[in-house]
């Protein structure tokens, strides 16, 4: 990407499509020349505005009035990006957006890349890469969960986390380069000895810091799948954990054919409900793909429901899918409200390890066991610890360095060592963005929205 913080960008900053406001941004050293190329303060005053007092007036193009609207200026350095930013706030039509955008542009400004506004604040110094980061997060947080992690992340959670094992990372270098100038004054063994304790202390602290199952809660959510012999109401449970008609119901075996999906939230954390294709013996081909998918659903998923119906006596499909159950789930025996035919001693005639409930997806209370069990994937305790994926990422791999390093030094090669440790602190400071090339910023940046 080539880019200079000498150009002045612009960008819609509000969501596509028409809204109440619409808002352009602005920032770099020509953003108020260029908003009065654009905009006419109302009243006598045509000065620049004062900084950050909104002022009224109009948008034009030097002809006509294309709108009437707001607009401010943030003088640097108290502005978002740190640099001179001017914002028009305008009706939030089509239109009148692209139009005030297109003349922003012919009065001198330059369309901002994706991300572009919070990557000028990164490299003006106002927030570190992973709060940059942040924004993002708190701009696409969907639930409660993900949306507290961004805003953790935002006050510079991962930034203080890196920081201190940063600092320990420092002091094992400078232990190390002793070893290396001195190797008279400080004996081998009793240096290296050292050295290997705080390497030790180090790679336990990171690993300990690393919360993956709670990172894939956060970012993926908790994905169940519903299985089971067709007609056992996979579909109705869905609908009823959902509370709106997302599949379709019928008394007709083989009703659902592919898989259908549903998002709820438990313990602020989304699941994602993949209803299936009942499993059974089928020639018709239609039908025996669904089944695949619905294997599939259940390999990938983090726990699978296997649904049966309890007005119905175990079929051989059931014993059969029962015995091959595997991993994380339980076994939910639907229809109570009818004469029950299966009581949940049965299961565990077959499956003694396996949890066992019993529901009707037609009585929302008697579903509560249900929702409880799926809470209990859901939880987690340590808040501290570092979520995001990029940075885990980071940190594995810092992790890997350190245990490089360790090697090194049971053969004696410090120097080795040294260089492990270098590449383990580069790692580590990729979470801040202390030591990011162009290629990391571009990749963090091009997740954005052009705007932010
Ligand atoms: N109109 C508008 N609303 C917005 C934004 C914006 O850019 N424009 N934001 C954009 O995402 C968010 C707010 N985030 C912001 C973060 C920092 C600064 C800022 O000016 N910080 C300076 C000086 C603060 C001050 O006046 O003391 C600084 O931290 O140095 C502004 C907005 C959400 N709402
Ligand atoms: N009485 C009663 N009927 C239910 C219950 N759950 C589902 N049914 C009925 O059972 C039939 C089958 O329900 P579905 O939800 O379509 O079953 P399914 O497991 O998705 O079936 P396939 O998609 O064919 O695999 C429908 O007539 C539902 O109304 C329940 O808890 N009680
Ligand atoms: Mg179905």
């Amino acid at each position: 990407m080539t880019m200079s913080l000498h150009d002045t960008i612009a960008a819609i900053a509000t969501a596509p499509g028409t809204g109440g406001i619409g808002i352009i941004r602005m920032s770099g050293p020509d953003a108020a020349a260029i908003l009065m190329r654009v905009f006419r303060p109302a009243g006598k005053n045509q000065d620049i505005p004062e900084s950050h007092r909104l002022v009224y007036g109009k948008l034009t193009d030097g002809e006509q009035i294309i709108d009437e609207c707001m607009a401010v200026i943030m003088k640097a350095p108290r502005s978002y990006t740190r640099e001179d930013v001017a914002e028009i706030q305008l009706h939030g039509g089509r239109y009148v957006i692209n139009k005030a955008l297109e003349l922003c542009l012919k009065a001198g400004a330059r369309l901002a890349e994706a991300g572009e506004f919070t990557r000028r604040a990164f490299l003006n110094g106002r927030v570190d890469l992973s709060q940059a980061e942040s924004v993002m997060e708190m701009i696409s947080a969907r639930g409660e969960q993900e949306h507290r992690a961004a805003v953790r992340q935002m006050n510079g959670g991962a930034s203080s986390f890196v920081r201190k094992f940063s600092d320990e990372l420092y002091g094992l270098q400078a232990g190390l380069a002793a070893c290396i100038d001195y190797p008279e004054e400080i004996s081998d063994e009793e240096g290296a000895g050292s050295l290997r304790e705080g390497l030790e202390k180090l790679i336990e602290g990171l690993e300990k810091a690393m919360d993956e199952h709670a990172s894939r809660l956060i970012y993926q959510g908790l994905q169940v799948a519903l299985i089971g012999r067709p007609n056992v109401g996979k579909s109705s449970l869905l609908n009823a954990l959902l509370g709106e008609d997302r599949a379709i119901v019928t008394n007709i075996p083989g009703t659902t054919r592919d898989t259908v999906h549903g998002e709820m939230t438990l313990n602020g954390f989304r699941v994602q409900l993949t209803d299936t294709a009942g499993i059974h013996e089928t020639n018709d081909p239609v039908e025996r793909i669904g089944v695949a998918r619905s294997e599939k659903a259940r390999r990938e998923a983090d726990a699978s429901l296997l649904i049966l119906d309890g007005s119905q006596p175990l079929d051989a499909d059931d014993v059969e899918l029962l015995r091959n159950f595997n991993g994380e789930g339980a076994v939910v025996i639907n229809k109570t409200d009818l004469p029950q035919k299966i009581t949940e001693a049965d299961i565990h005639d077959i499956r003694k390890d396996m949890t066992c409930m019993t529901v009707s997806a037609l009585d929302q209370e008697s579903l509560q066991p249900l929702r409880d069990f799926l809470a209990g994937y859901v939880q987690v305790s340590d808040q501290q610890a570092v979520t995001q994926p990029r940075h885990l990422d980071a940190i594995r791999r810092a992790v890997r360095h350190l245990r490089d390093a360790e090697k090194t030094l049971d053969s004696f090669t410090p120097d080795v060592a040294a260089t492990d440790l270098q590449a383990a602190q580069a790692a580590l400071s990729e979470i801040t963005g202390d030591s990011a090339d162009e290629k990391l910023l571009d990749k963090v940046f091009s997740q954005f929205c052009v705007g932010k």
